[in-house]
This record gives C-alpha cells, sequence and structure tokens, in this order.
C-alpha cells in the first residue's frame, strides 16, 4: 500500500486504559483520508479515553496504532510534538491563553510549532482566521469574543499545520444550539476540503443532519456503524 492510500488512523486489538483500569477493548478501525467520523457513547463511555490515546496524552499499552504516519505504541515522548503537528485536536473548553490577542493565541502555537518565517505567518494566520469566519477578530482578546467565536479561534489553532485529522472532543458541548450548529458547519467545510474528523460529541442533530459513519462506545467495546447495525436514537441516554 503506497503512503498516500494509508488511512489516516489504524487502530487494531487494541486496550484503552485509565491508570490500571480497563475502559475499552478489543478495539479495531481504520479512519480514511479526509473521512468525518463520529464518536458517541452514554458518559463515561470511553470516548475521551481513546481520543486521549489517539492523540498520545494517554499511554498505549496493548495494541497496536497508527495516526499520521506514527506508531503510538511505545511512542518516544521526544517524537510526541511531531505527531502533534500533523494532527489538531478541539475541546470542549476552549484552552485559549486569556491574557494574549487571537493573534498572538495563534503565533504562540506557530512558534511552539517551528513557524520562523514573518511572510508565511502572516499568510497562515489570515488563511485560518478566514476559514473561520474571523477574518477581522485577529486583535481581539479572548474575553471580547463570544463563546462560539472562541471555539473558532480554538479550531483556527488546530488548523495551523494543515492537520491530517482533527480530534474534537464534544467541542460544541458548551455552546448554545444555533452557536453549536454554525460551528458544526464549521467543521463540515473543513472535512469537505479534505481534513478528516473524528468528533465525539452528544448532540444526536448533528448525526441527522450530517450523516457519517459512527463509531459507538459501548459496554467497553467500540461499535462500527460500518460493520454494525444500531440505531443510536434509541441508545441516547446519558
Ligand atoms: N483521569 C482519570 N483517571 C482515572 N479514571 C478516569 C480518568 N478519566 C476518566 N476516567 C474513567 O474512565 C472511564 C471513561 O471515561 P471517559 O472520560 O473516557 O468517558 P467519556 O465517554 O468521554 O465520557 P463523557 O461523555 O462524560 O465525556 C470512566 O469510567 C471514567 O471514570
Amino acid at each position: 500500500m503506497s503512503f498516500s492510500n494509508m488511512p489516516v488512523v489504524s487502530v487494531k486489538d487494541t486496550t484503552i486504559f485509565q491508570k490500571q483500569h480497563v475502559v475499552l477493548s478489543d478495539v479495531f478501525f481504520e479512519i480514511a483520508k479526509g473521512e468525518f467520523v463520529y464518536l458517541i457513547g452514554r458518559t463515561g463511555s470511553g470516548k475521551s479515553s481513546l481520543l486521549k490515546t489517539l492523540y498520545a496524552d494517554l499511554p498505549l499499552y496493548s495494541g497496536d496504532i497508527t495516526v499520521a504516519g506514527f506508531q503510538l505504541y511505545q511512542i518516544p515522548r521526544k517524537t510526541i510534538p511531531f505527531l502533534r503537528r500533523k494532527i489538531g485536536i478541539v475541546f470542549q473548553d476552549f484552552q485559549l491563553l486569556m491574557d494574549r490577542t487571537v493573534t498572538e493565541n495563534l503565533l504562540f502555537a506557530m512558534r511552539a510549532t517551528g513557524w520562523k518565517d514573518s511572510s508565511k505567518i502572516k499568510q497562515r494566520l489570515s488563511e485560518v482566521l478566514l476559514k473561520v469566519g474571523l477574518g477581522a477578530a485577529g486583535n481581539k482578546m479572548p474575553h471580547q469574543l463570544s463563546g462560539g467565536e472562541q471555539q473558532r479561534v480554538v479550531i483556527a489553532r488546530a488548523l495551523i499545520n494543515e492537520p491530517h485529522i482533527l480530534f474534537a472532543d464534544e467541542p460544541t458541548g458548551n455552546l448554545d444550539p444555533q452557536v453549536a450548529d454554525e460551528i458544526m458547519e464549521i467543521f463540515v467545510q473543513i472535512n469537505r476540503s479534505g481534513t478528516a474528523i473524528l468528533m465525539a460529541t452528544h448532540n444526536y442533530q448533528f448525526l441527522e443532519k450530517y450523516p457519517a459513519r459512527v463509531l459507538k462506545c459501548e459496554n467497553g467495546k467500540v461499535l462500527d456503524s460500518n460493520i454494525h447495525e444500531f440505531d443510536y436514537r434509541t441508545t441516547w441516554f446519558y
């Protein structure tokens, strides 16, 4: 298989742990380049633990995971920043530096990931801000922005290095429904331009409005709508 056909995420025979506690076992799935996949399941079912393992925030003790070409089993600590440059991460809580402007927040992430050329930095800054509909907000402080706008900045930050995949952990969990919808629309646009997305969500309206493959954490396993038949609506309680 040539590298260009390789899945962006490949998980084989993996166990997901929180400390010594097994959260998920026998996990197998792949995510193709440019694919959009939802991650659902009741609270405590293991969605965040799975995502954290995929972006190497939790160690992989058992199984075989490759993300954006990086093997995660025993990945050296010094390699993790290079993995993180190939992926984007968006959380529910916005995690911006509150004492810095939007531009400074993005610059901080760019410098941390090796950007040096000031004209390229300027160009990429305006590209990512435009992508999230914040072309004019560069000089604002986070507290001058709404929750939805702050989340847009986080998405812009996650896009800086043209990630192969975005991992989003309930990215609209703190937003009201209208704003959540606008943020979801941004993810859809990002996906249409070729970036794979794995999004944990409790918002089943997204699944109805933007149908896509679903991975579901349930009873310590991960079910895959490509393989298993399940109706997410009848089990959507948490
Ligand atoms: N830091 C931690 N230390 C120990 N156990 C943890 C930790 N974080 C989560 N867990 C446990 O791991 C299991 C899975 O939790 P996880 O946060 O992955 O679920 P989740 O599906 O993302 O839930 P939610 O929808 O509420 O975000 C739960 O039993 C939880 O109590």
